[in-house]
């Protein structure tokens, strides 16, 4: 796909580096990779070939076992909670949106936005992510220093359970809290995505890939609770926190 960017010409490349990934990666590839190698860091532009091929494994590692997963803990979840399954069909269903999934369906699906964030808060994918200090600082509240160099993790899987930051029980699998009580919640409360300049480039992608996913699988079947020896839940943690038993039936509607 790189190859196949690099052969057009830089106008065309140009054009489409605001709606394709790979064309606005290819157009920052830097002219002179010797004279830019001998700059100190600080004063190099743009991407060495490296560098580019580099940032298109991330997007590969990055992308997929996350949204695999998450999807994983979806169906997990939807066996465990039927009443939350069956609102999600009743609300596909007042769409009859049929084999066409529009945007402006995908829009509609309130109910199942929530349920893809209760997943997310409940069953995180990734328990924490972390910060480099760049200057001595301290924290407001509490004054604990910190110094340059320092790394700070944030666990965001914690945040997202921490009874302080609910009104709503954090243990209770319940998406309709983020219709009602729990609307307005902290804005680091849940962060499935991290936040600031270095939070996942890929949110929106992984999002829509749920929504359509799960719209696509609900309209098309139920999933049931397989039973407690194959069901029982639990988790593995690997690159991502998997669910460690899940066996779900299947039933086609
Ligand atoms: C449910 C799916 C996903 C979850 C839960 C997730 C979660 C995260 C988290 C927590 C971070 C660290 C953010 C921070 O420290 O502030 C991150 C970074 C990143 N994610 Fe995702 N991600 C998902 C899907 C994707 C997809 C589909 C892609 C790309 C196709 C992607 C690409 C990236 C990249 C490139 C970074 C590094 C950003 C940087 O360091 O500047 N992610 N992701």
């Amino acid at each position: 796909m790189v190859e196949q960017e690099m052969a057009e010409s830089s106008d065309s490349t140009a054009l489409r580096k605001k709606t394709s990934l790979i064309a606005s990666l290819v157009s920052s590839l830097q002219t002179d990779e010797k004279t830019e190698a001998r700059k100190n860091e600080e004063d190099r532009k743009g991407l060495s070939r490296k560098e580019l091929f580099d940032e298109m494994l991330m997007f590969m590692i990055a992308g997929y076992e996350t949204t695999s997963t998450t999807l994983a803990w979806s169906i997990y979840q939807l066996s465990k909670h039927p009443r939350v399954q069956q609102k999600i069909k009743t609300e596909l269903m007042q769409y009859n949106c049929g084999q066409y999934l529009s945007s402006d369906h995908l829009d509609s699906f309130i109910y199942l936005d929530c349920f893809i964030n209760e997943v997310l808060r409940y069953s995180p994918t990734i328990d924490a992510t972390s910060r480099t200090v760049i200057v001595d600082d301290n924290l407001p509240k509490s004054g604990t220093q910190l110094y340059k160099g320092n790394q700070v993790i944030i666990p965001t899987s914690a945040l997202a359970r921490d009874a302080r930051h609910w009104k709503i029980d954090p243990e209770l699998f319940y998406p309709e809290r983020f219709l009602n009580e729990d609307k307005n919640y902290h804005p680091y409360a849940l962060l499935p995505f991290g936040s600031g300049h270095r939070q996942c480039l890929g949110q929106d992608l992984a999002r829509l890939e749920l929504k359509v996913i799960l719209a696509r699988m609900l309209q098309q079947v139920t999933f049931g609770d397989g039973g407690p020896e194959v069901n029982a839940g639990g988790y593995i943690q690997k690159l991502t926190i998997m669910p460690k038993h899940i066996g779900v039936t299947i039933e086609f509607n």
